[in-house]
């Protein structure tokens, strides 16, 4: 008789276990995980409206994975926003405050979708991790971009090779996520995304030279200061966001 209670007790177990393992509402968020080859990126580019790194996303050498990712999404291009004084610039706040400037690295998903196009109109095409940045003492490896600025003033590209941009990145990546859209227009609803809460970018010097880009072309003109590109953050509008712990 003991047995067999003993035995009903044991798949009761484990049929919770399975149940609540299975049901998502208790299935917690992993770490993220990025594996950045040291050599992909391309070039930088001032494209009008930030400054863009772009890198080769021909194969799966620079991914990242994990989080509220079910596969390893491609790294595109890691771009900024920022604002032209004080700490306004980022797109994303938290607890109501904002940041001097966010950084935006952009993948996508090369398992669903063939190209970049295609997945930037899906509801799981990209994924976008951000990154705040604060002004504090300069970042050691942000003066390899900063240092380029200079060579994109206007709208034109330089390259730039073996740039791994997880030197930019906080050591604990403990994130929240939800499911956004693109901040530029065309504002597709395509974006899963993971915003990381600890500053780990802090720039002032360095903040300055991005103020120094302008929107325009040197064929035009006008010469307008390339500030205050990003987009207030919008209504959650019900969406959840959730957090990594
Ligand atoms: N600021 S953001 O949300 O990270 C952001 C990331 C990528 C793009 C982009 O590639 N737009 C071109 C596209 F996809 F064809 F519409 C725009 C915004
Ligand atoms: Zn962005």
């Amino acid at each position: 008789m003991q047995n067999i209670l003993e035995i009903c007790a044991e798949l009761i177990f484990f049929v919770l276990t399975f149940y609540f393992f299975f049901s998502g509402a208790e299935r917690g968020l992993g770490p993220v995980v990025l594996n950045y080859d040291q050599c992909t990126s391309m070039n930088i580019t001032n494209n009008g409206h930030s400054v863009v790194v772009q890198f080769d996303d021909s194969d799966d050498r620079s991914v990242i994975q994990g989080g509220p990712l079910d596969n390893p999404y491609r790294l595109k291009q890691f771009h900024f926003h920022w604002g032209e004084k004080g700490c306004h610039g980022s797109e994303h706040t938290v607890a109501g405050n904002s940041y001097a400037s966010e950084l935006h690295l952009v993948h996508w998903n090369a398992v669903k979708y063939k190209t970049f196009g295609e997945a930037a109109t899906a509801p799981d095409g990209l994924a976008v991790l951000g990154i705040f940045l604060e002004t504090g003492d300069d970042h050691r490896w942000l003066h390899v971009i900063t240092d380029a600025l200079y060579m994109v003033k206007f709208k034109v590209s330089t390259t730039v090779n073996c740039f791994n941009p997880k030197c930019l990145l906080p050591s604990s990546l403990h994130y929240w996520t939800y499911l956004g859209s693109l901040t530029t227009p065309p504002l597709h609803e395509s974006v899963i995304w993971i915003v990381v809460s600890k500053t780990k970018i802090s720039f002032s010097m360095q903040l300055g030279k991005f103020r120094m880009l302008l929107f325009t072309g040197e064929e035009e003109d006008q010469r307008i200061r390339m500030e205050n590109n990003f987009r207030p953050p919008q209504p959650l509008k019900g969406r959840k966001v959730r957090s990594s712990i």
